[in-house]
């Protein structure tokens, strides 16, 4: 698939990728999370630690970097903060919270809405071609996996016709594969049971603990005066208060108002993505 330019000023996050392989045996291994983010929730950030530890008990893998991609604007999700206060809270979640977690920009500051199967291969390219890959302590060149790390209900939504487009999902889940966090309220085996055909390239992480905070609630909450610490980390807590952010349904979101709904945008963008593809 073609690459859209990259946005004004904008370089590959590269300050905490691990380009040298701990273990030579291991295959490198990025992952990337693509989401709305608005805002970014201690679960978000709990998605990598649980897959980190699920690749290090389970796979022949070795995590080398993990990235958080906040959605374009013209997404136009319900209740979706303006990408720029969206990438800032991941920024400022990752850099506090978190030792090796990244955010990359690229997809929220295009011009257009990005389809996951574009990103995966903007990270693929970043990563493969323009860092070189990794090395192993003998300075063997390795090149790194890329794989989308997701909840099941986002996984759940490529049962659904007109979400996703089939070049797309033989692109994500055959070319690249991904790894599943469950969700109360989703049905793990059902929200994969089309998906048979890559089950060599899906791995599906159980939650030990329960963890259902959503940004919607997150939005909820404040917009009824109510805490939402520790739901969140408290520097993003102090951004929202700052900038006050979420305080009523509309405004300071990106423009959704055009009446599009996500589903009938993804739809439009997925079938042009087959046409462009077949
Ligand atoms: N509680 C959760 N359990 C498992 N996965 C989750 C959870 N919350 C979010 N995710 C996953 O995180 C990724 C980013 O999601 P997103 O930013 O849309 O979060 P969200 O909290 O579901 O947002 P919203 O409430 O605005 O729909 C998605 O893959 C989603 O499935
Ligand atoms: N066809 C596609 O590429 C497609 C379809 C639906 C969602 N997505 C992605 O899923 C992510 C999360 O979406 P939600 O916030 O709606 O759960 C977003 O990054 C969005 O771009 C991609």
């Amino acid at each position: 698939m073609s690459l859209p330019a990259p946005p004004d000023n904008y370089t590959f996050p590269s300050h905490r990728f691990n380009r040298t392989l701990r273990n030579a045996d291991k295959t490198p291994l990025v992952l990337v999370g693509c989401g709305s983010f608005s805002p970014v929730t201690y679960l978000h950030l709990r998605m990598f630690e649980m897959a980190v530890d699920y690749v290090r008990q389970n796979t022949e893998f070795e995590v080398v970097a993990g990235y958080l991609s906040p959605v374009n604007d013209s997404y136009k999700k319900p209740g979706l903060l303006s990408a720029q206060h969206r990438v800032n809270m991941c920024s400022i979640a990752t850099e506090q919270t978190s030792s090796w977690l990244m955010v990359d920009p690229w997809e929220a500051y295009q011009t257009e809405y990005q389809r996951t199967a574009v990103v995966l291969d903007h990270f693929d390219h970043e990563i493969n071609q323009v860092l070189g890959g990794v090395r192993t302590a003998d300075g063997e060149h390795r090149k790194v996996r890329v794989m989308l790390l997701a909840g099941s209900d986002l996984i759940s939504t490529m049962s659904e016709p007109g979400v996703w487009s089939a070049p797309d999902l033989e692109h994500i889940l055959g070319r690249y594969g991904t790894f599943i966090i469950e969700r109360s309220g989703t049905d793990i085996s059902r929200a994969t049971e089309t998906l048979g055909a890559w089950r060599h390239n899906i791995f599906i992480i159980t939650q030990l603990i329960q963890n259902d905070v959503s940004s919607t609630k997150v939005r909820l909450f404040i917009r009824r005066g109510l805490s939402v610490r520790y739901l969140l980390p408290a520097p993003v807590v102090s951004y929202i208060e700052e900038n006050g952010l979420y305080l009523d349904d509309g405004a300071p979101t990106s423009d959704n108002s055009s009446g599009h709904s996500k589903k009938e945008e993804i739809s439009k963008d997925a079938s042009s993505a087959s046409a462009s593809t077949s």
